[in-house]
């Protein structure tokens, strides 16, 4: 019988420990600790609007695991924000920087609300009054957090301010993904779509295809979506489809992809607006009467395809970039396409893998393939801490060489133990944690060790 989805996304999360459990020498006490974080905050957060009026944010924090380091990861504002979803995040980081061994726990923030009712200095007060709320509860050796889903540099600039002002110091090593001249990494910026990037560039090698063959279909399309589809565009791959909250579009012989981020970033949306225009300012037809008629001879733009239906291209690479819980137990048995890198957090239920599974499809897993961007939010908080700063190629550099040795370990382990990819990055990840647990000394040991006579 088909697997059933699982009631909460942390509950779905952490149920994948005991399938990865298997093929590790972890103990059942280290899986026992994994499956509650090790501490919550929730809090409110009081802003006044610029109408005079006062709004009260609900936001909330999750340390999930701390035996490797700090725990890390970032702040994301949205109205879908739960402290259920909060707490999958934050698990998913403590074994993402266990998968890519940097010196890391897990953590996660979340605020809802959605930031783009918020006026500029509504955001700011919004950012300022959320870091003021967690003062106690983050910090460079206890905390780290960094941009998420609808955060960015800017956001983490006001934050990194106002944490330093609490502490009447500068405090950079606080947060990461800052801005540059606040103390922020060179290359932090595009890490996780690079990430992302080098996971497909191991798998080209071991596949030996032509990236021009290779058809890429993108779902959301903002910081870690455009950045993965600019780099697989410029080896000639072709990004057939991409999206964003309000849809998508699809053209067949490639989208003009640098153009596109050109128009997401002067505001137009990918869905919505450029592709159902309803007054033609193409210069194929100049149609200023009727809907255009021709937008897929416009390279930036195309047919416009809803979500949904982008999910379920005949393409050779999906890349969910988006938000969790995509490929459900629904959907799962309609995706084409043979394999399916990870950028969002979480996008594949387990009931949906059950059946990705059966169909072989190949599944570059989350905690591996967006792990580029905490990676070099880990170079960014040694930077800050070291006072000394690196330069891009250093940064992409080594970069390059984590992600290449990890997936390739990964790589190995699926194909010993003929095990999915998943699977085989949880095993990987949960062996460093069980090793740190136990040097920890917190197993249940027979004898205290002192000679009882
Ligand atoms: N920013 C980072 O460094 C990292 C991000 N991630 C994950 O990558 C995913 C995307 O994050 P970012 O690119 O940073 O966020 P972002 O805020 O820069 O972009 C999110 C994009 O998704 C689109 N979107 C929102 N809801 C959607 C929906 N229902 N369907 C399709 N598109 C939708 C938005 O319009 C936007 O284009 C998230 O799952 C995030 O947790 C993972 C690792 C690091
Ligand atoms: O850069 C970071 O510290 C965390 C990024 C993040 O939130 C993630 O990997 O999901």
């Amino acid at each position: 019988m088909a697997k059933q989805e699982v009631n909460g996304i942390f509950e779905d999360a952490i149920g994948r420990l005991d399938q990865a459990a298997e093929f590790t020498k972890i103990d059942k006490e280290a899986i026992e600790r994994l499956r509650h974080p090790k501490a919550v905050l929730q809090v409110s957060i009081p802003v006044r609007m610029d109408d005079g009026s006062l709004r009260i944010f609900q936001g909330f924090r999750v340390r999930h695991d701390d035996t490797r380091g700090p725990t890390k990861g970032g702040i994301r504002f949205h109205p879908g924000v739960s402290l259920d979803e909060v707490k999958a995040l934050a698990f998913w980081m403590t074994c993402k920087c266990a998968v890519v061994g940097i010196p890391f726990g897990g953590g996660k923030g979340g605020v809802i609300v959605d930031p783009k009712q918020l006026s500029r200095m509504e955001l700011e007060r919004l950012s300022r009054g959320f870091i003021g709320q967690v003062a106690d509860f983050v910090g460079p050796e206890t905390d780290i957090p960094a941009p998420d889903v609808y955060t960015n540099a800017m956001i983490m600039g006001w934050m990194m301010d106002e944490y330093s002002k609490i502490h009447r110091q500068r405090i950079p090593a606080v947060i990461t993904g800052k801005p540059i001249p606040l103390g922020g990494s060179l290359g932090r910026d595009d890490a996780t779509g690079r990430g992302a990037y080098y996971c497909i560039k191991e798998l080209e090698k071991l596949k030996d295809w032509q990236p021009t063959d290779i058809r890429v279909a993108v779902q959301g399309f903002g910081n870690a979506g455009q950045h993965v589809s600019r780099l697989l565009h410029a080896d000639g791959y072709r990004i057939v489809a991409i999206s964003d909250s309000r849809g998508g579009i699809y053209r067949a012989e490639g989208l003009d992809i640098p153009r596109a981020i050109k128009l997401k970033q002067e505001g137009q949306m990918i869905g919505g607006v450029y592709s159902e225009r309803s007054v033609c300012d193409c210069p194929v037809c100049g149609d200023a009467e009727s809907k255009c008629k021709c937008t897929t001879n416009d390279p930036a733009t195309g047919e416009s395809i809803s979500n949904a239906d982008l999910l379920e291209l005949g393409v050779d690479i999906l890349i969910p970039a988006a938000l969790e819980n995509q490929l459900t137990a629904d959907n799962a048995s309609r995706i084409k396409a043979p394999m399916i890198v990870e950028v969002a957090n979480g996008p594949t239920t387990s009931a949906a893998e059950e059946i990705l599974d059966k169909r072989n499809t190949f599944v570059v897993p989350d905690i591996l393939a967006n792990a580029g961007g905490v990676t070099v939010s880990y170079f960014e908080w040694a930077q800050n801490r070291a006072g000394y700063y690196w330069t891009q190629d250093e940064v992409q550099d080594r970069l390059q060489r984590i992600i290449a040795r990890e997936f390739n370990a990964i790589y190995e382990l699926m194909t010993n133990h003929a095990i999915n990819m998943r699977t085989a990055a949880y095993a990987q990840g949960l062996n460093r944690i069980s090793e740190a647990i136990e040097s920890q000394g917190t197993r249940q040991y027979f004898s205290n060790g002192i000679d009882s006579n």
